[in-house]
């Protein structure tokens, strides 16, 4: 548990950094935007996240780009499945490759560049299998992916308020 949920937001916070720091732009747009929702009178605490649908679309971002657990853990089939024209038989081993769910050029176009607006659509606000599941899928799902969501985001937040 201490493992699960420390190695993922740490490293969702480090990419996310990365992506800011590589870009600009996002970076001045992500720091305008906590300053006239947040301001310095206080700390950026959990009741100004529902504020900041900028910064949730930086996190969607590095959570897409770089799924900290790119292989999810192995599940096992209860049943034998047909899945893409494969045969998977019951109990088969099985572990989802997120790294290609999330870079999939038949479902995600901005393959290159950094378009954060499409994660304001809305759509994302929770998983999207065929697409985005940076926690995982079904019943051995993160039990963190709410937390984490949180704590990375205040984490990225407060860097960004605090310091250029
Ligand atoms: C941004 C942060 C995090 C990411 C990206 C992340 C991602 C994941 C992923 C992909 C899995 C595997 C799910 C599957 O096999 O379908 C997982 C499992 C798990 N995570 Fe997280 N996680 C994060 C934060 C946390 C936190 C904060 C906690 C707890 C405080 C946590 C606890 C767990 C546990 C206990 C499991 C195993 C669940 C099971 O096997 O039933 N995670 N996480």
């Amino acid at each position: 548990m201490l493992l699960a949920g420390t190695a993922g937001a740490s490293l969702a916070l480090e990419w996310a950094m990365s992506l800011l720091l590589n870009h600009s732009e996002a970076m001045r747009k992500l720091k305008a935007k906590i300053d006239n929702q947040v301001g310095h009178e206080h700390l950026i605490n959990e009741s100004d996240l529902p504020k900041l649908p900028y910064l949730k679309c930086v996190m969607n971002k590095a959570l897409r780009l770089y799924p900290p657990l790119s292989l999810i853990l192995p599940h096992s089939s209860s049943e034998s499945i047909t899945v893409g024209g494969y045969v998977i038989l019951a109990s088969t081993v099985v572990m989802a490759n997120l790294w290609a769910l999330h870079k999939n050029p038949n479902v995600w176009e901005d393959l290159d560049d950094f378009k954060l607006e499409r994660f304001e659509e809305a759509a994302l606000d929770g998983p999207q299998y065929s697409k985005f599941a940076p926690f995982g899928m079904g019943r051995r799902s993160c039990a963190g992916a709410l937390m984490g969501m949180n704590m990375t985001s205040l984490s990225l937040g407060a860097l960004v308020q605090c310091f250029d």
